[in-house]
């Protein structure tokens, strides 16, 4: 099947460090018998490295704003990756995953992932009950999730599916947010407290296991076999614009 998989990846300020080993990485293990296009977000369109692509493959780089607050930064992500759907995604590709940039690919992640929509049960919290789910619990934020409900606490690191699905996901979400915004609320976990909400309501069609969002904070556990992609550990104070 000749299926293009959009892979969105943002890198705003000292985050270009990460590029490379995420590009170098994904090459050598994400979707290597598809045709892939990375859309770099970035505010330092001059620092990112040049990766070898294979055949293919393909990357594109869209400059975006910087932020002086991390928050801002990863909630704006949704918007922006709307509108590039809009404009230039729906147009280039049949998937979408949508990735922290802060993050290393180790083994095989292919045609298994694909589905209307995906998501992934976050690293640290698939063996915790619900009571324990870092929702929004407060009702005044659109993203809240009342103690008895919800299925899973997804990542926010890793989401997908079909370009179509993935464009409303992050429309409702970014719709979300703003509503949020004008009633001065920011959610606990800002656009991952969106996307669980979004995802309570909009089951998804495939749901990944934390192979596919380990984090390299966390000692492997028994269950999980094969790490794909994982989290870098990183020193927040130094990397964030602020703390
Ligand atoms: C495993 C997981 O689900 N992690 C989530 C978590 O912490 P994280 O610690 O993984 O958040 P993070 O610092 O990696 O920020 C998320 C992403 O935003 C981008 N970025 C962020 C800051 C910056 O200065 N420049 C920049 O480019 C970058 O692509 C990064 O990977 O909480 C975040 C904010 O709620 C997101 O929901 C993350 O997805
Ligand atoms: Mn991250």
């Amino acid at each position: 099947m000749n299926l293009t998989i959009a892979t969105t990846v943002f890198a705003v300020g000292k985050y270009v460090r990460f590029l490379q080993d995420f590009l170098e990485t994904a090459e050598k293990h994400f979707m290597v018998d598809f045709n892939v296009r990375y859309y770099v977000f970035t505010d330092r369109p001059d620092d990112v490295p040049s990766v070898n692509l294979s055949q293919g493959r393909h990357l594109s780089v869209i400059q975006v704003p910087g932020s002086n607050r991390w928050q801002e930064i990863s909630a704006r992500r949704m918007e922006i990756i709307q509108t590039a759907i809009e404009r230039q995604i729906s147009r280039e590709a049949d998937y979408i995953f949508c990735l922290d940039v802060d993050s290393k690919f180790h083994a095989r992640w292919g045609a298994e992932s694909l589905g209307r929509l995906v998501a992934v049960i976050h690293p640290w919290f698939y063996q915790a009950t619900r009571d324990l789910f870092t929702y929004e619990r407060r009702p005044a934020s659109t993203a809240y999730i009342p103690m008895d409900e919800g299925d899973y606490y997804y990542a926010g690191a890793v989401f997908g599916g079909s370009v179509e699905d993935v464009y409303t996901l992050t429309k409702v979400c970014r719709n979300q947010l703003e509503e949020d915004a004008r009633n001065s609320i920011e959610a606990a976990w800002q656009e991952e407290s969106h996307l669980n909400r979004y995802l309570l309501y909009n089951k998804p069609s495939k749901l990944l296991s934390p192979e596919y969002q380990w984090d390299d904070k966390k000692t492997k556990t028994n269950e999980v076999k094969v790490i794909r992609f994982s989290s870098v550990i990183k020193n927040y104070a130094e990397i964030r614009p602020n703390v």
